[in-house]
């Protein structure tokens, strides 16, 4: 049987909008049972399609139309509309099935292409595929990408109940930034980038809060981000972001501090799930039994 699996990706990581992301540790599974004579999509994950109008169907039938359909088994950790790349992995997920079923033989760069056109940003679909921490960019025709080692710390991941679609979450961005603002937001990112590939973690930790781009916008649909952001550092943690459109805040703790990290949330009765991820540096995985 053939299993495909995809990481979860936190993207953004503060400044670093629409280009910086990491895969985390966990996963969307899709299990492809057998042929049908119609596309099946079997899941226990809420008002998502069961039919070819799921995410992972539509996207392996933009890669490869005439598919047989399948029977398929999904199962995932990744909440939906939370900002671990949930839609992504459905993406990345859709196109190795598309790869595997049609024996595409297709490259990484070439997923990585694909699954920005479709998402539209390649911040964790790039991670989903390629694995670690990756900053990228699409340039004409092609997408650039450079993999940084993985951060040295805990992901404290500080899930809401409440859902929040990237659409939403995007749609409250401003359409234009000044000339002066765009450019001060720029080097903020830059900076983060060339510390995240020179491991140069003092001056990570002081720009990962520094967003220009897209935090200060979305501050209002995730009220819990201030707070957080004011209880992480009072209890030793490194920095706090919002990860990748939200709601999910993820804190970044050297392993020492995390358990009073996560007793400093809790006892500010603030109750929503928390787990402690870590980063992968595998993405997109098939196996074959
Ligand atoms: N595991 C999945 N299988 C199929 N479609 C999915 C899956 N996860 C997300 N989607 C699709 O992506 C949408 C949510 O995407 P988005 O708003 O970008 O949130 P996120 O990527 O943070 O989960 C869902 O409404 C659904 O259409
Ligand atoms: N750069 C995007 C990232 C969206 O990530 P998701 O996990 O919320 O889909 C954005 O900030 O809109």
């Amino acid at each position: 049987m053939l299993t495909i699996k995809v990481p979860a990706t936190s993207a953004n990581l503060g400044p670093g909008f629409d280009s910086i992301g990491m895969a985390v540790s966990i996963y969307l599974t899709v299990k492809v049972i057998e042929p049908a004579a119609a596309w099946q999509v079997e899941h226990d994950l809420g008002d998502l399609p069961h039919d070819e109008t799921n995410l992972i169907v539509q996207t392996a039938l933009k890669v490869a139309p005439d598919l047989t359909p399948h029977h398929l088994q999904v199962t995932s950790e990744i909440p939906v509309a939370h900002g671990l790349g949930s839609s992504s992995s459905a993406i990345v997920a859709g196109i190795e099935l598309a790869n595997q079923l049609a024996d595409l033989q297709l490259p990484a760069e070439q997923k990585v292409l694909i699954a920005s056109q479709i998402e539209g940003h390649p911040d964790n679909v790039a991670p989903a595929i390629l694995g670690g921490l990756v900053i990228g960019t699409k340039a004409g025709e092609k997408f650039l990408a450079v993999p940084a080692p993985a951060l040295p710390w805990d992901l404290i991941t500080y899930i809401p109940a409440y859902n929040l679609a990237t659409a939403d979450a995007r749609a409250v961005l401003p359409a234009t930034l000044s000339f002066q603002e765009a450019t001060h937001a720029s080097a903020i990112a830059n900076t983060l980038a060339a510390a995240l590939v020179a491991q140069q973690y003092e001056v990570v930790a002081q720009l990962l809060e520094q967003d220009q781009f897209h935090e200060p916008f979305r501050q209002r649909l995730v009220p819990e981000l201030t707070t957080i952001r004011r209880l992480a550092h009072e209890a030793g943690a490194v920095a706090t972001y919002l990860s990748g459109a939200g709601p999910t805040i993820m804190i970044l703790s050297g392993p020492d501090c995390t358990a009073k990290v996560v007793q400093a949330i809790q006892g500010a009765g603030l109750q929503a799930p928390i787990q402690v991820l870590t980063s992968v540096a595998t993405g997109v995985q098939v196996e074959r039994a």
